[in-house]
């Protein structure tokens, strides 16, 4: 069963009433897109952002992205074992405050990307974009080889894995966006069904498993439901949203204006994944009264998103 989430800021304000009031019981914290870009936590700000989200009957279930993964790690640099350390005590301090699932990625060097952000969709919404072909610096980085991505991603997972289980939290691989071979000339490794594969055996443990993004899963061409069937309970966190066109150019779609058949994408998770998976709206569109500041994060479409995942819930 999924369980409906949205990201929150990590400090109170409307945003967690409207969670509360849509009955949204899971925050996902991830200052990076919505916050004061904190990427490192003690114990201490963990508990007491839990707590302070237990109060108002909020659990917190997935720090995302903004977490103490450094770039030393992802491409295997000299200190690399020193930032794994952190990187294990992170995931005790989570385990101990009861936090069921950290979200990360292996995006060296360049974050999620997009070449255009004010791209009007329906009602003139705005939605983002990527064209490969407007992307700057495209030439090769030629200090960063997929080996060594995949060497450094295999020898992460040996460390923390075995961490993860004895915490008890779940680790959720976040697919790199887009999902192509390389980005600003920056090899990437998790673009496929099949990098996936090579990633779950690295570690075969349920707490060595996906965040199924299912827009760039939609990037990627794949038959959406049968892949989520497919990885079924090594899912352990979702992104619910579409794009239409192709890895190396597509838009972002409203949630009920894609391609992909979300009620059947959303019937795949609930027969096939674990308990409680948290799902929640990914980038949607900025609507009126918006002033796209921060693209794909801004509120009304996610109370719209959070409406429509709730219909299909009932539905499925
Ligand atoms: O690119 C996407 O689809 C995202 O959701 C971006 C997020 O910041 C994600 O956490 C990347 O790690």
């Amino acid at each position: 069963m999924v369980q409906p989430a949205l990201i929150l800021p990590p400090g109170p304000d409307t945003r967690w009433q409207l969670a509360r009031q849509m009955g949204v019981e899971q925050a996902v914290i991830h200052p990076l897109e919505i916050g004061n870009g904190k990427s490192d936590w003690d114990y201490n700000e963990l508990l007491h952002l839990s707590n302070w989200l237990q109060e108002v009957d909020l659990e917190l279930s997935v720090i995302e992205g903004s977490i103490p993964l450094t770039d030393r790690i992802r491409l295997g640099k000299p200190g690399r074992d020193e930032d794994i350390d952190r990187f294990k005590r992170f995931l005790r301090d989570c385990g101990s405050v009861g936090i069921p699932v950290v979200c990360y990625d292996w995006m060296a060097k360049v974050r999620w990307a997009r070449t255009g952000a004010h791209i009007e969709s329906r009602g003139e919404s705005l939605v983002t974009g990527y064209n490969d072909a407007k992307m700057t610096g495209n030439g090769t980085d030629e200090t960063v080889t997929r080996d060594q991505l995949w060497e450094a991603i295999e020898y992460f997972l040996e460390e923390v894995t075995p961490v993860a289980e004895e915490a008890g939290v779940k680790l959720a691989l976040h697919p790199d966006d887009p999902p192509i071979e390389s980005v600003q000339g920056v090899p990437r490794i998790v673009n496929s069904p099949e990098a996936y594969e090579r990633v779950l055996d690295a570690y075969d443990s349920p707490h060595n498993g996906i965040t199924f993004c299912q827009g760039n899963f939609a990037a990627m061409g794949v038959d959406v439901p049968a892949t989520i069937r497919h990885f079924g309970d090594r899912i352990n966190f979702i992104h619910f949203r579409d794009v239409r066109g192709e890895a190396d150019n597509f838009v972002e779609t409203w949630h009920d204006d894609g391609p992909t058949d979300m009620l059947e994408a959303m019937r795949a998770y609930q027969e096939a994944v674990d308990e409680d998976v948290p799902l929640r709206p990914d980038h949607v569109p900025t609507m009126a009264g918006e002033d796209n500041s921060n693209p794909g994060y801004h509120t009304n479409g996610r109370l719209f998103a959070i409406g429509y995942i709730k219909g299909l819930l009932e539905q499925a």
